[in-house]
């Protein structure tokens, strides 16, 4: 397996202030592989999955995304390495800008990279299609349509530049179970189709066990230091 395409958190360490939360962490997700992630609240779940996004710059360590080192100057990641990964958070409505339509909202990330417009709608519109938003909800901002909904968009969104890996955080923790296994649904066929490797965090025990191919336990790994 040494030399599968993989995205690697080496020997990172991040604090906050004088807390310690993530000490010489290292964990790796292989491309077509599914890594749980596991551990206490406060251990730093969240914390490993913005460095793995490349959306935070550990203190120490560092990220590399199929064997190329990300040495970002400020962390301004370039567009080519950070299209690369993309994540899923909890909580939809803290992700999502409340101004944007969801079509906007999907769209977003394409714009930001100068992708030509014809070929932003082209892709919303399929991504859409696969997360199940019809027209009428795709037209609406976020305070018009449901959590389940939301989440929808946010993973059409997470989807839009065919990432190789994708960070799922709790990403279905507050959705109803047809929605959550709809959400799973859309994320096993994209890992089966792009061979992307996926991070799952959840406290779900069983829901961890029945999408991991193996898990790593973050409990322990950083002894908290005030
Ligand atoms: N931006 C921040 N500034 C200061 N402290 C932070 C920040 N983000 C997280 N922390 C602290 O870092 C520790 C780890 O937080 P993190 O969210 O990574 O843990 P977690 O394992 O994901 O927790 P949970 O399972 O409850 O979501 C916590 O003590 C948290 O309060």
């Amino acid at each position: 397996m040494t030399n599968t395409p993989h995205l690697l958190a080496d020997e990172v360490t991040v604090g906050y202030g004088r807390q310690v939360v993530l000490d010489r962490v290292t964990v790796r997700i292989d491309r077509g592989e599914t890594v749980g992630l596991r551990g206490p609240s406060g251990c730093g779940k969240s914390t490993l999955v913005r460095v793995l996004a490349l959306l935070h710059q550990p203190d120490q360590g560092r990220v590399s995304i199929d064997g190329t080192a990300v040495n970002a100057v400020r962390y301004a990641v370039p567009v080519a390495l950070r299209t690369r990964v993309a994540a899923l958070f909890q909580s939809p409505r803290a992700a999502a800008d409340p101004r944007l339509s969801l079509t906007d909202l999907i769209a977003e990330p394409l714009r930001a990279t100068r992708t030509p417009e014809a070929a932003v709608r082209e892709r919303v519109t399929e991504l859409a299609d696969l997360v199940g938003l019809t027209a009428d909800l795709r037209s609406r901002r976020p305070h018009a349509v449901s959590d389940g909904q939301l989440q929808r968009a946010c993973l059409a969104r997470a989807l839009v530049h065919r990432p190789d890996y994708l960070l799922c955080d709790e990403a279905t923790a507050m959705l109803d179970a047809s929605t959550q296994a709809h959400v799973a649904a859309v994320i096993r066929d994209y890992q089966l189709t792009r061979q992307a490797g996926v991070l799952v965090i959840s406290h779900d025990q069983t829901l961890l066990e029945r999408w991991s191919d193996r898990i790593v336990d973050l409990a322990g790994t950083a002894p908290a230091r005030t």
